[in-house]
């Protein structure tokens, strides 16, 4: 079976100066291309033919298939190992009488219909994109997105079709590109295809040689996670009890920097809480000094309750992905408006978050469920009906920790769900409380950061440390100490619980948590 995993797409007129198509393409195939494509759009048949016969001696002396786009003639006379064929080209079946019995066909595919037809037909691989812009080809349809990949992976049921992602990809976005195109059943990409980064690049060797060390890293992590059967002892409730206390004293020890981009209701009192918990804010939001937050060690929280700084938002997330460093994301009101929905998914769609956090109404409209509705930041009526399946499917299908607040909150990691039942009513009373419950979670996964063990799974590929302990020691240490400051003496109100709240975040102890956070796993 063909080895889709760095499929080269070729373009003659892509080449760096001074570089021959037959030197290009075979430095590529040292670093180590799976299968090439060679792709003309304006060539004379004869020039196209002498490309395909130069592709298939070198294809030949690597063992790797040459595939020929659109020219089923050519591929007939290079005896080519297949054809591509996009969706004005020839039908399938037609292609197939024409070819030798075993030539492999793949088609385009920009949505599920293109997916469940070349499925229908019989294809062989999919080449579904454009999952990023590009300026290789002119786009006639919607680029599809990282997250839009794992639906159009949804539609391939059980057929055994191969799969590969193209447009736009290159070894900034590999990772992410590999990481986050997953269908709700775990359905990954069988590869994917590149043209510019590779065949534009001056040194394609090094260019492909890139490109196959992260799909090397990937499946690595890909394996070493399905070699994790059972839960791991720290994921017991004393378990995560200890690794909370241990948390909150590594942020009191080393005070990690918690950048955030938040909305102006809460900056204020979002500022106040990480303080409180020993680390150190920033409210930072102009996109020029992402890069040099990025490299301080800490957390990224990304709140857009009043959806401004978007272009600060994209850099700061991808800084914050290439640096490891958490990326939290609370997408405040993403429900209300049209607007929202479309900035948050194009933010999840250029970055990995880490942990997205919201109540039932914002993530039934991340997880386009109409079993929750919102009105402005709130949710209406009484939440999921299995709360616990939802955190688990939204997380696996994000790719990171969910969190879903309300009375009970709710976290996953798309294996484990916990149950937190810790709080008071009083904070429904104050405005920007699911804000904070934000910010105390980057300042926990900020701490859970500086304790990466690099065993176990429990590092990722995009924030080093554990997430999901970081997640609950968030809403753990707001929920417990919102019932200190509601049983004060000196709370008579929202006025006076909001800074006995501040309070006694800084005044949360080990006991405190061992003896009344209310966590069960199931
Ligand atoms: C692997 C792969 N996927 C998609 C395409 C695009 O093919 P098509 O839709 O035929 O467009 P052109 O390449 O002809 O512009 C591809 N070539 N390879
Ligand atoms: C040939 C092609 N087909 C696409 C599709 O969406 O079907 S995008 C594309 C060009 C991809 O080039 P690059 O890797 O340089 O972005």
């Amino acid at each position: 079976m063909a080895d889709y995993s760095l499929y080269l797409v070729t373009g003659r007129h892509l080449l760096s100066h001074g570089k021959v198509y037959a030197q290009a393409l075979e430095e590529a195939l040292q670093g180590g291309v799976t299968v090439v494509q060679v792709r003309e759009k304006d060539l004379d048949t004869l020039e196209f033919l002498e490309i395909a016969r130069q592709s298939k001696a070198l294809c030949e002396k690597y063992k790797v298939p040459l595939i020929i786009n659109d020219r089923i003639d050519i591929a007939l006379a290079v005896q080519a190992d297949g054809v591509h064929l996009g969706q004005t080209d020839m039908p399938v079946h037609v292609a197939r009488s024409l070819l030798p019995p075993g030539a492999l066909i793949g088609v385009s595919c920009n949505n599920v219909e293109h997916v469940k037809q070349a499925v229908h037909d019989g294809a062989d691989y999919i080449g579904i994109g454009a999952v990023w812009s590009t300026t290789t080809k002119r786009l006639t349809s919607p680029v599809v997105g990282v997250r839009g990949v794992g639906t159009l992976l949804d539609a391939l049921d059980a057929s055994n079709i191969r799969t590969v992602a193209i447009g736009g990809i290159s070894s900034s976005n590999l990772l992410r590109t590999l990481h986050g195109a997953i269908s709700s059943s775990g359905r990954r990409l069988d590869g994917v295809a590149v043209v510019s980064d590779i065949f534009a690049s001056p040194d394609p060797f090094s260019a492909a040689k890139r490109l196959r060390d992260i799909i090397s890293l990937h499946n690595n992590h890909v394996l070493q996670q399905r070699s994790l059967t059972e839960v791991p002892s720290r994921y017991t409730p004393d378990g995560i009890k200890s690794g909370i206390i241990n948390i909150m004293r590594l942020i009191r020890e080393s005070s990690p920097l918690v950048h955030q981009i938040t909305n102006v209701v809460v900056t204020n009192q979002s500022a106040n809480a990480t303080l409180a918990l020993g680390a150190s804010p920033i409210m930072a939001t102009a996109p020029e000094e992402m890069y040099d937050l990025s490299r301080i060690p800490g957390a990224l929280l990304i709140n857009f309750g009043t959806v401004k700084d978007k272009e600060g938002m994209i850099l700061a997330g991808q800084f914050a992905n290439d640096a490891k460093k958490p990326v939290v994301f609370d997408p405040v009101g993403v429900g209300a408006t049209q607007f929202r929905k479309t900035t948050a998914a194009e933010l999840l769609g250029t970055w990995q978050a880490s942990v997205i956090k919201g109540n039932a109404g914002e993530l039934a409209a991340l997880a386009e469920s109409n079993e929750v509705q919102s009105k402005g930041v709130d949710s209406v009526g009484s939440g999921f009906a299995d709360s616990a399946s939802f955190v688990k499917a939204l997380a696996r299908k994000e790719r990171c920790i969910v969190v879903l607040t309300g009375p009970t909150d709710w976290i996953s990691d798309g294996d484990i769900v916990v149950r937190l039942d810790n709080g008071d009513k009083m904070l429904a009373s104050i405005t920007g409380s699911g804000c904070m419950v934000g910010t105390c979670i980057a300042t926990f996964c900020a701490g859970a950061n500086l304790t990466d063990t690099g065993d176990d799974g429990v590092s990722n590929m995009f924030a080093k440390g554990d997430m999901l302990l970081g997640a609950i020691g968030g809403v753990v240490a707001l929920t417990l100490a919102a019932e200190a400051a509601a049983g004060r003496k000196d709370v008579f109100g929202s006025g006076t619980f909001l800074p006995a709240l501040i309070d006694e975040l800084s005044r949360l102890t080990s006991d405190t948590v061992r003896d009344k956070a209310n966590i069960q796993v199931l």
